[in-house]
């Protein structure tokens, strides 16, 4: 090539960089094939998971609860959690939700909010909801009032003196109503409801702030067997809209709700698949089904 083409070449550059200046590209300083604006705190699932956890330890006083914990979960899936007591899976949803800090590991919720970056408040607020075993409704309160309650605390809410229900929300609410089996009892005092009512009550109250994932601490402890197929009912039509992760023991209940079941065992996944392949796992025998 001859130093006038090279110059030439040179010029043309110029006057390309001059008309498309660099940095106008969302995905940084360069021209991308691919890109995506994620605004802040938005939960980005364009690579398939909605959370992702890698080598995540903790210890209390020297005990490794939790070790080397690896998991991932796809958006709108719902995963069953099992394994034996003590194996770490309410330390693990503590970790999940900002409750507890790892010493070490990697927790993402999409692949790019850092959930160890962010509070518990921050984390709920971000679409994180968390239901622990016992229902904690306010007893003195109608289911209305209860599920309106939920709202008011939402992101971006006026103050509640002020508070009245849009109608998006007057609707979301008759929907949330309808999907906890609670619409025939709107008016009801929360103090007056069944076991299993409660325990409704408190996933619908999550519902009204529509959770991206949703997290369930042995949901059907302590339900009448009616209860236990209504919730099973419920979260099959929640799995898709929502992706959720439910710890529970009862086995029948799993067996109804379960795609893929994670086993958890010593602060690890001992095994994962469907429900049928790790019934059989010896391993799984012998440290929780067999016992
Ligand atoms: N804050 C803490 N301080 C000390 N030890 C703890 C703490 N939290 C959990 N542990 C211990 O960590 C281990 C895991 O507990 P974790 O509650 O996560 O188990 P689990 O799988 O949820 O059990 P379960 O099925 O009985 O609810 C247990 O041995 C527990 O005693």
């Amino acid at each position: 090539m001859t130093p006038d083409l090279l110059d030439d070449g040179a010029r043309r550059a110029k006057a390309y960089r001059e008309r498309e200046p660099a940095g106008k590209t969302e995905s940084g300083g360069r021209a991308a094939g691919f890109s995506r604006v994620v605004t802040d705190r938005e939960v980005d699932t364009t690579h398939g998971r909605i959370l992702y956890l890698e080598d995540v330890s903790v210890s209390f006083d020297g005990f490794k609860a939790i070790n080397k914990l690896s998991l991932d979960i796809a958006p709108g899936e719902l995963r069953c959690i099992i394994g034996p007591n003590g194996a770490g899976k309410t330390t693990m949803m503590d970790i999940i939700t900002g409750k507890t800090r790892p010493d070490e590991g990697t927790v993402f919720f999409g692949s790019t909010i850092d959930l160890l970056r962010y509070t518990e408040p921050e984390i709920a607020q971000m679409g994180i909801g968390r239901k622990f075993q016992k229902p904690t409704v306010f007893e003195q309160l109608s289911v209305f009032e209860n599920l309106e309650l939920a709202l008011k605390t939402d992101k971006g809410v006026r103050p509640s003196m002020f508070f009245r229900l849009d109608s998006g929300q007057g609707d979301r609410l008759a929907e949330v109503l309808h999907t906890i089996h609670l619409a025939d009892g709107v008016n009801r005092l929360a103090g007056n409801l069944s076991h299993g009512q409660k325990q409704w009550l408190e996933i619908g109250m999550l519902l009204m702030q529509d959770p991206k994932l949703l997290l369930l601490d042995e949901p059907v402890a302590g339900m009448t067997d009616e209860e236990t197929v209504r919730t099973a009912e419920l979260f099959l039509k929640l799995k898709g809209q929502h992706s959720l992760m439910v710890v529970e023991h009862d086995m029948s209940f799993i067996e109804t709700i379960s795609d893929i079941v994670t086993v958890l065992h010593e602060g690890s996944v001992l095994a994962q698949g469907p429900l049928s392949q790790v019934q059989n796992d010896e391993r799984v025998i012998e440290v929780y089904l067999g016992r």
